[in-house]
């Protein structure tokens, strides 16, 4: 069963024409996380290189590819969690980093805090020599369209961020029994300049311990951090629920107390996994034992082997 690795490229409406591309997107990073397990690497090196790969692609929002706040400016939140100490890293509002999810890493393993936000973020960035780049690099022609929609009177960012979230998010468990997860994001449609969303939010936008398992979230952040859905989840599989039914009973807890639609990647130690969602679809992507099993819409399951190209 171990190591295995899930990912997910955000939960809400993915256009058609962007299916094929998140689709193939999942499927690339699920792979380079998988690579790094199966050469011995940890459960946070992989979920770190996933996420890093899905921040690289424009088509997911996070690092390039980030949804624009009402300034037209690009604000990134990212969590990474270690299941074996419970070490936890996470920056939120940063401006001009190609890759929250290392600055988070970073956050975790060079300092005693768990978050840095703001220009405190980006101050450490520099002193880790991470360099800063311009943030016409993170915006795309996508983006900004979306952006100027919902510029309009009477727009609804928040319904309209239903139909494309694209957060992306990794779990992983290594060959030790080590599970980890990290999660990145640019957050919701038109936000609020200075907005924190749940994703740097340890417990909403991810959570990992040793002793249960590991959850990475996407959806709407103030649903989110309401109930803290990864930490939600996790306690259901304390009481005994499979990965599978725990992830839906948080999700469905989600909907009806606060009407909120999501979706999450979910491990336990053992390497169970599952991708759950309550939107109307959510990119997702597994390898274990060779294997890639990847989805879109609920219920859609489809396999390939490793070997095969994507
Ligand atoms: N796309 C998302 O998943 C959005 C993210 N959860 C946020 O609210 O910041």
């Amino acid at each position: 069963m171990l190591p295995v690795v899930v990912v997910h490229g955000g939960a809400g409406h993915i256009p058609k024409e962007r299916s094929e591309t998140s689709t193939t997107g999942v499927c690339s990073a699920v792979r380079a996380g998988y690579a790094v397990l199966q050469g011995g690497g940890s459960s946070m090196d992989a979920v770190v290189e996933a996420v890093t790969q899905l921040e690289n692609n424009p088509s997911f929002n996070a690092g390039c590819g980030s949804v624009l706040n009402i300034k037209g400016e690009v604000e990134m939140d990212a969590m990474v969690m270690d299941g074996k100490t419970l070490a936890s890293g996470a920056v939120s509002i940063v401006r001009n980093i190609a890759n929250p999810i290392q600055l988070a890493r970073l956050v975790m393993d060079k300092t005693s805090h768990v978050c840095l936000a703001g220009e405190g973020a980006n101050q450490f960035a520099r002193s880790m020599g991470v360099p800063e780049v311009p943030l016409e690099s993170l915006i795309t022609d996508y983006s900004r369209m979306r952006w100027k929609k919902n510029l309009v009177p009477g727009a609804n960012p928040v319904e309209c961020q239903m139909g494309k979230m694209g957060t992306v998010g990794a779990v992983a468990v290594d060959i030790e029994g080590n599970v980890a997860s990290a999660t990145s994001t640019g957050g919701i449609l038109n936000k609020m300049e200075g907005r924190v969303g749940d994703t740097p939010v340890i417990g909403s936008g991810g959570y990992a311990d040793n002793e249960i398992g590991a959850v990475s979230t996407t959806g709407h952040g103030e649903a989110i951090m309401k109930i803290t859905l990864a930490r939600l989840i996790l306690f259901h599989m304390e009481q005994g629920q499979s990965v599978e039914a725990a992830s839906d009973l948080g999700l469905a807890y989600m909907k009806s107390r606060v009407d909120g639609l999501g979706g999450v990647v979910t491990v336990d130690p053992h390497g169970h996994w599952a991708a759950r969602f309550s939107s109307l679809q959510m990119s997702w992507a597994a390898a274990q034992k060779n294997t890639i099993h990847y989805g879109l819409y609920t219920g859609e399951h489809f396999t390939q082997s490793i070997v095969e190209p994507r």
